[in-house]
């Protein structure tokens, strides 16, 4: 960081340390949540992942887009959700569960609404569109 640069969301947020202990509670929130646990392809995913192993690759994920040293190394978001079919509602549900995580935290505002914007930035490759099968980018790609 250059001394009249503004430190990086990842330095505001407290580094790896603050990051992994936010992922580790949203983790748990999402993982027993029954408005997602209601569709059973989520549900399913859920029982089959290692918590641990998803709280790495989401800890790792939220590093490297902060602006961390970590380099993603999981699947794209399209991968690792066309197969569960997320809608709408589901999305809204899961902000939902983020909202609380960053309030229990006491994230200050900024730096949440950067997170948000980070997280809105997936939401086209996650959720599906009514009425059509498949998610957004294969309908782009069709
Ligand atoms: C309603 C919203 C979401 C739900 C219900 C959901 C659920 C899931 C489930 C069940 C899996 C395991 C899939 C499998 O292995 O079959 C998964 C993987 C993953 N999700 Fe999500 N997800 C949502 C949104 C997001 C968002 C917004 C992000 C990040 C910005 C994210 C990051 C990840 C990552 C990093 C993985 C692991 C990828 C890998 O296995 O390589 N998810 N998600």
């Amino acid at each position: 960081m250059q001394p009249n640069d503004k430190p990086s969301l990842y330095d505001r947020l407290g580094g790896i340390y603050n990051i992994a202990t936010v992922v580790d509670d949203f983790i748990d929130r999402i993982m027993v949540d029954p408005r997602l646990n209601a569709n059973p392809r989520v549900d399913d995913a859920h029982h089959r992942v290692s918590p641990a192993g998803f709280k790495y690759l989401v800890t790792e994920m939220v590093g490297w887009a902060t602006g961390g040293p970590q380099v993603y190394s999981g699947r794209s978001m399209g991968d690792s959700h066309r197969h569960l079919m997320i809608t709408e509602e589901e999305w809204a549900c899961f902000m939902d569960d983020f909202q609380q995580t960053l309030d229990k935290f006491s994230v200050p505002q900024p730096e949440q609404d950067e997170l948000k914007a980070i997280v809105n930035s997936t939401k086209e490759s996650i959720v599906v569109k009514p009425f059509q099968e498949g998610p957004v980018e294969e309908q782009k790609a069709a």
